[in-house]
C-alpha cells in the first residue's frame, strides 16, 4: 500500500526515513552539482534516444504529481548509449516544481535553482521484465532529467497544461496520445550523470540520472497551472557521499 508522505507537513521530506530508512542512504538524490568537482570522462559517449511518439498513452493525477505514461510492452521508446549499458525503456515522464517561481528544481547547480525539473523515467527492459522488477535493483532505472528556467511560454508544455483540466483530482486519468517528448530536450546534449536514487518514498537506490546542462523555458502563468493541481512536489538535496558526478 502507497504508505502516506507529503511534501509539506508532518509526513514532510524530514519525516520520510521513519517509513524508508534509506532516505538517510548513501545514494540518495537529488544533489546540488558542483561543477569544479564534476570529472570529465572521455569513455562516456553521446546519449542515443528514440522515443516513438505511438507509445504515449495518458495522463494521470497521483495525487503529488501527474505522470504521462507510456507503453512499455516493448522496446518503441528506448535509450541507450552514454553511461548506460544496453536499452532502457521509456515509461513515465512528470514534473516537479515549487510554490514560487524561484524554486522548484530538485537539482541545482553550483547552488542555483531552477523553476522546475522534468523527469523521464526508464528502465532495464535488458535485465528486467517490468519497471516494477527494476524499480529496486543498483542497474535497474534511468531519469532523464531537463532543468526548465521561467521565461516565455513552452508551446509543448502548453498541451500538457491544457490536459490537465481533465484531471483535477488524485486518481483521474484522460487520453494523452501522440506527444512527442523529445520536443522537450534542449538544443546542446551536454549531461552530467551520477549514481543516485528515486526523489520520493520509496525512494530505492536504482537510478542512473543523466541530466542535461541546458535548461528549457516555461512561462510563470504554465507553472501557475502546475500548482493548481499541487502546490509544490520537489525534495531539497541530499550529500553526495563520495559520489563522482561525471560530463
Ligand atoms: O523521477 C523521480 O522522481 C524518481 C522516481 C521515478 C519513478 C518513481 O516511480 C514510483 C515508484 C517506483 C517504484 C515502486 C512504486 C512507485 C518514483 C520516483
Ligand atoms: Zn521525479
Amino acid at each position: 500500500a502507497s504508505l502516506n508522505w507529503r511534501y509539506q507537513g508532518n509526513n514532510g521530506p524530514d519525516q520520510w526515513h521513519k517509513l524508508y530508512p534509506i532516505a538517510n542512504g548513501n545514494h540518495q538524490s537529488p544533489i546540488d552539482i558542483k561543477t569544479k568537482e564534476v570529472k570529465k570522462d572521455p569513455a562516456l559517449g553521446h546519449l542515443k534516444i528514440s522515443w516513438n511518439l505511438s507509445t504515449c498513452k495518458e495522463i494521470v493525477n497521483v495525487g503529488h504529481s501527474f505522470h504521462v505514461n507510456f507503453e512499455d510492452k516493448d522496446n518503441r521508446s528506448v535509450v541507450t548509449g552514454g553511461p548506460l549499458t544496453g536499452n532502457y525503456r521509456l515509461h513515465q515522464f512528470h514534473f516537479h516544481w515549487g510554490q514560487a517561481d524561484d524554486q522548484g528544481s530538485e537539482h541545482t547547480v553550483d547552488g542555483a535553482k531552477y523553476a522546475s525539473e522534468l523527469h523521464l523515467v526508464h528502465w532495464n527492459s535488458d535485465k528486467y521484465s517490468s519497471f516494477a522488477e527494476a524499480s529496486d535493483k543498483p542497474d535497474g532505472l534511468s531519469v532523464i532529467a531537463v532543468f526548465l528556467k521561467v521565461g516565455p511560454p513552452n508551446e509543448h508544455v502548453q498541451d500538457i497544461v491544457k490536459a490537465l483540466g481533465s484531471i483535477k483530482t488524485k486518481g483521474k486519468k484522460a487520453p494523452f496520445t501522440n506527444f512527442d517528448p523529445s520536443t522537450l530536450l534542449p538544443g546542446s546534449l551536454d549531461y552530467w550523470t551520477y549514481p543516485g536514487s528515486l526523489t520520493h518514498p520509496p525512494l530505492f537506490e536504482s537510478v542512473t540520472w543523466i541530466i542535461y546542462k541546458e535548461p528549457i523555458t516555461i512561462s510563470s502563468e504554465q507553472l501557475a497551472q502546475f500548482r493548481s493541481l499541487i502546490l509544490t512536489n520537489h525534495r531539497l538535496p541530499q550529500p553526495l557521499k563520495g559520489r563522482q558526478v561525471r560530463t
